[in-house]
């Protein structure tokens, strides 16, 4: 697929160009047969009409005799052979060699991009006709959406079983239609539609308005007309049930109401998805007298190169500490890190916790490759770097992971580290558990994208050339579980980072582990 990376959506623009050619040499030849066919349906009609003055003045001249039956039969069988000829076949055999042998998008992408869109839509909160007006968060970056494209959103959406997503997109489309003077899709198709979606959200009254709608304009539907009596039927029944259900008595936040939930935010659950996303759109921060104590400074120890040019530390949590390193990674470094990565690209991959295997999942969408350090100079800079940044050994360190997010990319809150109870792949490397993380921003993101830490309420935001840096494990060797964090979506641009996990082997004289163990409720 290539909806995954936004690197590899370059590509479909190539693709879009030969299309586009394609159609016009198409187009071209077509035109060129109907301007053929014109100039002989003149010829005779001119003649026709001639004869047709005076017929047998005009047949008693033997030229016109010959080429009256000349008309009939050679130029009428060139009429034929123009008449057949397939200007299409040629056009035909050029899309199938190029589907062949371009970056196609399928289905998959087309989902995909449309499941984006929708995670875009719900952590950023974006309303659904500013986004169909190409607007995100009041920038305006792209044309608009016609009924069409907002009636393909919401069938990707009641494909995928979201009926939420459905209702919204299909009312958009019908808004849109509305306004449109070449409507670009059926009514009657909205509204089926988006009343099945509206009776799956448990509103049948509503589903059996929109039925009755759509019967208006075709009296004859008959999907309506099953629907129809299949929703009379559910009211009555419903009507000798209790009408009103509440929960949210019972210590959860979701309001019921005929079997559909409404959903109140809680902020203050370290492991919600409402704080992670409040975190996303920059809502949430930690505590003023947490960020009072932050502080920033230069790095001048770990070599002696630094007390020329030392880094620039920011503090951005203390307890557990997470660091910004600024202007640590050269704009040529970016590039050539880049350019090894792109041809390798792969769906990024997750270790299923139980089988130990990598599997591709939902919640990591990014393309991303690994480079080792003799592959370029400027790899074995970046690594050397983290050594001098980290006071660390990278003897077990990771190769460099680069990642590319596309189209709303993200990874969900994870731990870096294995957890006690996971099946991991570290215990057969030898090295240990991950012990630190050194996360480099290689782009800036116009919008979305920060890396956010819900435990701390801390979102660090991507800069070129800046880099995080976090221990992943206490000093005893338990797993830190305030350090879960996750890449929120991408909202608008493209968002390159690469990363360096460090693992326990070979740290023992640089980060002395201590038999002190942090309470039961921090680690994992
Ligand atoms: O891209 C980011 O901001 C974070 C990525 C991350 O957490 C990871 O790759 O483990
Ligand atoms: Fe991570």
């Amino acid at each position: 697929e290539v909806f995954t990376a936004l690197v590899d959506m370059e590509d479909l623009l190539d693709t879009e160009h030969v299309l586009i050619d394609t159609m016009q040499n198409y187009l071209r030849a077509e035109e060129q047969k109907i301007e053929y066919l014109k100039r002989y349906i003149d010829h005779y009609k001119e003649q026709h009409n001639k004869a047709l003055e005076d017929p047998q003045l005009y047949l008693s001249n033997p030229i016109n005799a010959y080429t009256l039956v000349k008309r009939l039969t050679a130029d009428w069988s060139q009429v034929e052979t123009l008449i057949n000829t397939n200007v299409n076949a040629d056009a035909l055999a050029n899309i199938t060699y190029f589907k062949e042998n371009m970056k196609f998008p399928g289905d998959e992408d087309l989902n995909g991009a449309a499941v984006a869109l929708m995670r875009l839509q719900d952590t950023y909160r974006l309303d659904t006709s500013s986004l169909a007006r190409g607007e995100l968060n009041g920038v305006k970056y792209s044309a608009e959406l016609n009924a069409a494209d907002c009636f393909e959103l919401g069938r990707q959406s009641y494909n995928n079983g979201d009926y939420y997503h459905t209702q919204l997109w299909m009312e958009e489309a019908e808004s849109r239609l509305k306004s449109e003077r070449n409507r670009t899709v059926d009514y009657g198709d909205i509204l089926e539609y988006l009343a099945f979606s509206i009776y799956k959200q448990g509103h049948i009254a509503q589903a059996l308005d929109l039925t009755n709608k759509l019967l208006e304009i075709v009296p004859s539907h008959s999907r309506a007309l099953g629907n129809r009596l299949y929703y009379e039927d559910q009211l009555k029944e419903l009507k000798q049930k209790e009408p009103l259900k509440r929960k949210g008595d019972d210590g959860t936040d979701d309001i019921e109401t005929n079997g559909v939930k409404f959903h109140k935010p809680n902020y203050e659950d370290p492991y919600g998805r409402d704080l992670y996303e409040a975190l996303c759109r920059g809502e949430v921060s930690s505590p003023i007298e947490v960020q009072a104590k932050l502080k920033c400074y230069y790095l001048t120890k770990n070599h002696p190169f630094l007390k020329i040019a030392p880094f620039k530390v920011e503090e951005a949590h203390l307890d557990p500490d997470l660091f910004i390193y600024h202007n640590v990674i050269a704009d040529s470094e970016i590039e050539t890190v880049k350019r090894l990565a792109q041809p390798r690209f792969q769906r990024a991959t997750v270790q299923n916790s139980e089988t130990g295997a990598l599997e591709t999942a939902q919640y990591r969408i990014s393309k991303s490759a690994w480079l080792k350090e003799i592959e370029h100079k400027h790899v074995a800079d970046i690594a050397q770097r983290v050594a001098d940044m980290t006071g660390l050994s990278m003897e077990t360190a990771e190769e460099l992971q680069v990642v590319n997010y596309g189209i709303g990319g993200h990874y969900d809150p994870h731990f870096d580290f294995a957890r006690r109870e996971e099946k991991n792949a570290f215990k057969n490397l030898g090295t240990g558990n991950r012990i630190a993380t050194v996360l480099f921003y290689m782009s800036d993101v116009a919008q979305g994208g920060a890396t956010v830490f819900p435990v701390v309420k801390t979102a660090l935001w991507p800069k070129k050339g800046t880099a995080a840096f976090w221990y992943n494990l206490f000093p005893s060797g338990d797993g830190d579980k305030r350090t879960r964090h996750a890449a929120c979506p991408v909202l608008a641009g493209s968002k390159w980072v690469s990363n360096k996990w460090i693992h326990e082997r070979g740290q023992e004289f640089l980060r002395p582990c201590t038999k002190e163990r942090p309470p039961e409720d921090l680690t994992a």
